[in-house]
């Protein structure tokens, strides 16, 4: 698991750190891992370093002031640097005064623009962790200029540090370096923020407010059959899914289930016929009442939102074992509350709702801080949440939070949520930590994506067919 602290945390870890380290070290070990990387970006994208032009954009605080300091590392390797201070009187002063010495430039905000023009690579140091709002129009003018790679220090300035949320101008960097520990903007922006790379300057943390799997988790985590296994022991999943009229969402979801793990998958609903003749292996049958036991269900892509769904829905969620309620399900939920007073007390239950559904669940918008939305859902339901959207939050009803940092955006295509509530049945049946399952499958189903796109369209088809190589590539790190 990858941690990630609010900025509150890290500033509080800061002030713990610099007092029992000597003045400046600090900002001189961050400042030195941003210039190797601004080198190395000049390497990447000019073929050499020395003789290369950078120019810092420089705001008030510490971060302008480790620009300043990577900008005089970098003058050690013949690079030619300039400034543009956007405050001038509270620019970092020994950062400024080392930047002098060391030969660099200081330029004035109004001949900013031409050095921007030439520079090979900008730096961004205009605000950091201390960041409110979106970046005041002086330095979201200068960046109109920019036609160089952009490497940010700590953040991308503009970006909220703590949502990632974007409401005006912004930053959009091609590479971030920050220092300690990750912060949620380097989750929740993925866009912005281009590639992140950490630099250790000896901040320790506990306990994260946020957390993002590594592959190695979901490799841990992802169930596969042992030599005592047999069809049953390893938990089958039922679906209850889809429609005579809708018969595609009751394919994907068993189609995934049927991808995800081994063992026996069930389904329940009008089209049984469909799915059968898709899925030979599945066990098809026209209602939930006879369906056979199972050890988790998935209940709502494509059943509508009437009365025979809401009675399935009723029903699997007395059955005493862990619920993914998807889609109809979740409006069902929003509309009739009381359904859950069918629900097994302690039984899990995972909501996967995508924006709108959040808001029908909730009475609002998940709005800018989609970390805090799930929580709140998650305790008002006590269930995990899992909120669909580019960065993928799941959150559990003991605080618990996860973020999922997407490759691109191709699983924004008609029934790619279908195959993700798939994935999370099949490992809720194998009985894993439900918070963990939707993680893990989350992850799956996002690299299933990009698998499955490699640069071009692809379908919730393809996402479907693209599941296997994706458990392959995760797992190909354990075997
Ligand atoms: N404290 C430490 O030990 C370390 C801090 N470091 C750096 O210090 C940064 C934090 O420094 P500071 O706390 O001085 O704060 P920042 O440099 O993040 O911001 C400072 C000032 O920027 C102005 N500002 C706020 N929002 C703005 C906006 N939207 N547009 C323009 N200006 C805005 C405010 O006047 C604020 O005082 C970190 O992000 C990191 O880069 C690193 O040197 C590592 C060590
Ligand atoms: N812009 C995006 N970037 C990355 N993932 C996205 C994006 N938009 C949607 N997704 C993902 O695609 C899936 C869409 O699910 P959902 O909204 O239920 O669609 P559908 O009902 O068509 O299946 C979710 O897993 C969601 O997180
Ligand atoms: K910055």
């Amino acid at each position: 698991m990858q941690g990630i602290w609010t900025t509150e945390r890290i500033r509080a870890a800061e002030d713990r750190l610099l007092a029992v380290t000597p003045d400046g070290e600090l900002m001189r070990r961050a400042a030195f891992g941003l210039a190797v990387h601004a080198a190395e970006m000049l390497a990447e994208h000019t073929g050499s370093v020395s003789g290369r032009r950078v120019t810092l954009l420089v705001g008030s605080g510490n971060n302008g002031g480790d620009a300043l300091w990577a900008g005089a590392f970098l003058r050690r390797r013949n690079v030619a640097v300039s400034a543009i201070l956007l405050k001038p009187e509270r620019a970092h002063g020994p950062g400024l005064a080392a930047l002098k010495r060391s030969g660099g430039k200081i330029v004035s905000l109004e001949d900013g623009p031409q050095w921007i023009s030439r520079a090979d690579l900008v730096v961004d140091g205009i605000v950091g962790i201390s960041a409110r709002g979106s970046l005041r129009p002086d330095a979201a003018a200068l960046l109109g200029h920019v036609g160089s790679p952009v490497l940010a220090v700590d953040l991308p300035s503009g970006v909220d540090p703590d949502t990632g949320a974007v409401d005006g101008p912004a930053v959009v960097a091609d590479r971030t370096v920050t220092f300690g520990a990750l912060k949620p903007v380097h989750a929740l922006a993925p866009a912005s923020c281009g590639e992140v790379f950490l630099v250790d300057i000896g901040l320790r943390l506990t306990d994260p407010d946020l957390q993002r799997l590594d592959t190695a988790d979901v490799a841990a985590a992802w169930p596969v059959p042992g030599p005592d296994d047999d069809k049953y022991s390893q938990g089958v999943v039922g679906i209850a899914a889809g429609s005579a009229t809708y018969p595609g969402a009751a394919v994907l979801a068993a189609g995934a289930a049927v991808r995800a793990t081994s063992g026996l998958v069930r389904y329940a609903g009008h089209a049984a016929d469909v799915v059968r003749g898709q899925w030979p292996e599945i066990i098809a049958t026209g209602s939930v009442t006879d369906a056979g036991r199972v050890q988790a269900w998935v209940v709502g892509p494509g059943i509508g939102t009437g009365n025979e769904g809401r009675d399935v829905l009723r029903f699997v969620l007395g059955r005493g074992v862990p619920v993914c309620a998807d889609a109809d399900a979740t409006t069902i939920i929003a509309r009739s509350p009381d359904v859950l007073d069918a629900r097994d007390p302690g039984t899990p239950l995972v909501l996967t709702p995508h924006a709108g559904e959040f808001e029908r669940l909730m009475g609002a918008p998940p709005g800018a801080d989609r970390v805090a939305a799930a929580r709140s859902a998650a305790r008002k339901y006590d269930a995990v949440v899992l909120l669909k959207g580019h960065c993928t939050v799941i959150a559990a009803p003991d605080g618990r939070a996860l973020v999922n940092t997407p490759r691109g955006s191709w699983l924004a295509t008609a029934g790619s949520g279908d195959v993700l509530s798939g994935l999370v049945g099949a490992l809720l049946a194998s009985g894993l930590d439900p918070w963990l399952a939707a993680g893990a499958a989350t992850h799956v189903h996002s690299l299933a994506g990009s698998l499955a796109a490699d640069g071009a369209p692809t379908s919730a088809s393809g996402i479907l067919a693209a599941v296997p190589d994706a458990i392959r590539s995760v797992r190909s790190l354990t075997s």
